[in-house]
């Protein structure tokens, strides 16, 4: 009662609604369309039909996916591989200076253990399987940019809702929108570190069943570590937000002395508006991921007005919510 309610799939979802079970995760595909090639007429592909056709085919991909079944292969073009190519040497190139340990051991067994390379664009099902295996993370093909309460959803359930189309070819290292490139360059590495999942997964935890608001304040929090996240290695500053993995500018900028660096402080940074446009003016510094677990555990119980703690129970796929008791 006097709670928001949307309609989603024909089931209808009040605003404090959120999945208990990881097969419910169907239900939190919702997308924003801003920046879609068919929508927003300063995208590379909005005079492409060949382009716009085939996003919409990948699209469909994942508009159909029921989760525990094998993701779908994409059959890529030489033009898609050409694209893929590119960016993926130039990036690589600047990680050896500009990105974290982690991001580059892990960036490393995924080329020895995972077929990443150069010539060609691994398969989701591939790189879910390997993650899975490393920290029981998986994949969910994405159908474009899914609604920050939807997306932060899925990562309680340690699942990353992950495009499956590549950029346009017409502007290889740029994109206004998470494609693969950014998903498999800029967000497996990472997710692959057992202390980063956990991070993951917390603020997805947190997420559940809060208000608008809330979500926003999560969102952002999101945006500054995982995407936009810089951290110290022997007082040296280093990045590891996938934003700035898949991004030759930004990298440079994250790490260059024009923006402002400050200590992560998830009650301060959660407020910090972030321009999708423009390289940010300031970025944050995790001093590590057990930290930045943490801030966000004291965030979510003291600053996110639910009455309950939620877990989840990975053998049987159920969120439990405990009530909190004298905080
Ligand atoms: C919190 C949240 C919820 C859903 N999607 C995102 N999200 C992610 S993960 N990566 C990217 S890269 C890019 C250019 C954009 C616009 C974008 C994005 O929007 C973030
Ligand atoms: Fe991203």
């Amino acid at each position: 009662i006097g709670c928001k309610a949307t309609i989603v799939n024909g089931t209808e979802r009040t605003a404090e609604w959120f999945p208990r079970h990881v097969t419910e995760l169907e239900l939190c595909r919702g997308t924003k369309t801003d920046y879609e090639p068919d929508k927003d007429s300063n995208h590379p592909g909005f005079n492409d039909p060949v382009y716009v056709e085939r996003r919409n085919y990948i699209s469909n991909i994942a508009h159909f996916y029921k989760h525990g079944t094998d993701i779908p292969t994409v059959d890529y073009t030489n033009e898609d591989r050409q694209t893929w190519s590119v960016v993926y040497k130039t990036l690589k190139r600047l990680h050896a200076t500009h990105a974290c340990k982690v991001y580059k051991d892990n960036f490393q067994r995924l080329e020895k253990e995972c077929g990443y390379s150069p010539n060609k664009i691994p398969q989701l099902q591939t790189v879910s399987e390997f993650l899975k295996e490393q920290t029981g993370f998986q994949l969910q093909p994405a159908p474009g940019i899914i609604t920050p309460r939807d997306f932060l959803a899925s990562l309680a359930f340690k699942v990353f809702q992950c495009t499956q189309y590549i950029r346009h070819p017409a502007s290889p290292m740029h994109s206004p929108e998470p494609d693969c490139c950014h998903e498999l360059i800029g967000h497996i590495p990472m997710l692959l570190d057992p202390t980063f999942a956990l991070y993951s997964q917390q603020i997805g935890l947190a997420s559940l069943g809060v208000s608008d608001s809330d979500i926003t304040k999560l969102a952002t929090l999101y945006w500054f570590t995982v995407e936009f996240g810089l951290c110290k290695e022997n007082n040296v500053l280093k990045a590891y937000g996938a934003g700035l993995m898949s991004s030759y500018g930004e990298l440079q900028h994250a790490l260059s002395d024009v923006p402002m660096h400050l200590p992560l402080q998830a009650e301060k940074t959660c407020l910090q508006p972030y321009e999708d446009s423009v390289y940010q003016p300031i970025y944050f510094v995790s001093e590590s991921f057990d930290e930045a677990f943490n801030q966000v555990r004291a965030f979510s119980q003291h600053c996110t007005k639910r009455g309950f703690d939620i877990t989840y129970n990975e053998n049987d796929g159920y969120i439990q919510t405990v009530p909190y008791i004298n905080l």
